[in-house]
This record gives C-alpha cells, structure tokens and sequence, in this order.
C-alpha cells in the first residue's frame, strides 16, 4: 500500500476546495446556458474555476458519453499542469479518465469515453489544429472548451475558425454522424463582443465576478498559478 504523504490532499478535501470556488454555485445555471447554445462565451473571474471545474462539469452532465470535452490551452506547461490538477480532483491517474496531448508529450487512452478511453483531454491550440488537420469534424469531441481565448494568438484564432467550420458540417448532412459539437469560448471580458459577433451572435454569460472579499488571498493565488502554470522567464 503507498503512503499518503503529509501534504498529499485528501478526495474529500479535493471536493471541498472545488466546492468553494465561485464557479462552482454557478454550474446549475451554466449547464443550462451550455445546454440552450451550441456556442457560449464564457467570462470569469482569474481564478474561479473556470479551467479545472466547465470540464468536469460537462462529464458529469453526460456530455462524454458522446465523445470526449476537449480543453485548448495557450501553452503547453499549462495543458499539463491542468491536466493534473483535474485527474487529482477526480482521483484517475493521468491519461486514463482525464489526459492530455502537447508537443513531444502526450497522455491519453484513444479509445472512446464510452468504452474507457479519455473523457476530459486537455490540449494545446497548436495540437488541436495538428489533429483538425487529419479529422476536420473533430469527431471525438462532443464538446471544445477554447481557454484563455481573449489571449488572441494565432493558433487560437485559427482554432476558433476550425470549430466553427467543423460546427456547420457536423450541423450538416455532411457531419459523417458526428453529432453537434458544443463550444464553449472562455475568455477576459475584453473580447466579448468579437467572440460573440464571430459566433454569429452566441450568447455572452458572466460568471463569478464578484468582488473578492479578500484582495491578499486573491493576490496569493494569482501568484501562485503563474508559478505553477507558466513557463520560465519574463513572459
Ligand atoms: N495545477 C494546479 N495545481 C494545483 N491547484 C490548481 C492547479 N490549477 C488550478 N488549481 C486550483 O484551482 C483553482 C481554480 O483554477 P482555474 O485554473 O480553474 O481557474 P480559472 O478561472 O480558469 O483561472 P484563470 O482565468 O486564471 O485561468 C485555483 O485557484 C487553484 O486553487
């Protein structure tokens, strides 16, 4: 049997962390709007949830069951990280349940969720369009969660545009049986409109924005996920 060691959090205490993020009191409502859009933007507090908790709550509201929810990150240290941080809270090891697909690194099962395979994979934009180029409809994916999207890098930019070609032929009787394909866009406020106005009028939805309580713990936080989540170096 392995030892937990002293500063290995617990599932329970996993749980109770999720459960104290501001995103969490939202997800009834967010299930809703995601299940009401075929595109959503997504606005969100730093730090609310929205990376490690949307993908975990559209598993659990059976959004797997038809292929796997896909998370792009701008960066590769981030989509790995994540991916961790996502496992631990649904107590798999990584790349069985929940994985992940960057350059010169991968972890996932390929075979469909509903057959055991990876469910929640997080990926870099620049994997994505690497697997867009060899399957345009994206066809393992039931849903796509686009993150750090206001950040406007090219390869998220050519992301957006793949989904929502991939979205029209999947909607199509061109989809190959694909089903729809849900797309959430998570971004900063500042880019709201282009989203929407690209998405052809997707609805906008703010989520945990309310003003922190305490502005130290908040600043503690932000630190600690640029530590933990960026590369080295200035940028
Ligand atoms: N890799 C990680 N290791 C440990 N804890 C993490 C990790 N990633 C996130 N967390 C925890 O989960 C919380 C929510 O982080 P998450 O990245 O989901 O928020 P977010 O709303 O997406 O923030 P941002 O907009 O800054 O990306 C963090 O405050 C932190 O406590």
């Amino acid at each position: 049997m392995t030892k937990r060691s002293r500063s290995e959090p617990t599932g329970e205490d996993l749980l109770a962390t999720r459960r104290k993020l501001p995103i969490w009191s939202a997800r009834r409502a967010l299930l809703r709007e995601v299940a009401a859009a075929e595109t959503l933007i997504l606005t969100g507090e730093t730090g609310s949830g929205k990376s490690t908790q949307v993908p975990q709550f559209l598993h659990a509201a059976g959004y797997t069951e038809a292929g796997a929810v896909g998370i792009t990150q701008p960066r590769r240290v981030a989509a790995v990280s994540l991916a961790r941080r996502v496992a631990a809270e649904q107590a798999c090891p990584v790349g069985s349940l929940v994985g992940y697909a960057v350059r010169f690194d991968e972890s996932f099962d390929r075979r469909p969720p509903k057959r055991g395979g990876t469910a929640i994979k997080f990926v870099t934009d620049g994997m994505l369009l690497r697997e867009a180029a060899s399957d345009p409809l994206l066809s393992a994916y039931s849903a796509l969660i686009v993150d750090e999207a206001h950040e406007r890098s090219l390869a998220s930019d050519v992301v957006l545009a793949l989904l929502k070609s991939a979205q029209a032929r999947r909607r199509s009787a061109n989809g190959g049986g694909a089903g729809p394909l849900k797309l959430v866009v998570m971004s900063a406020t500042l880019e709201v409109d282009t989203f929407c106005a690209f998405f052809d009028g997707a609805p906008a939805v703010l989520h945990a924005a309310e003003p922190c309580e305490d502005y130290l713990e908040a600043v503690v936080t932000t630190v600690l996920q640029i530590h933990q989540l960026e590369p080295a170096g200035d940028y």
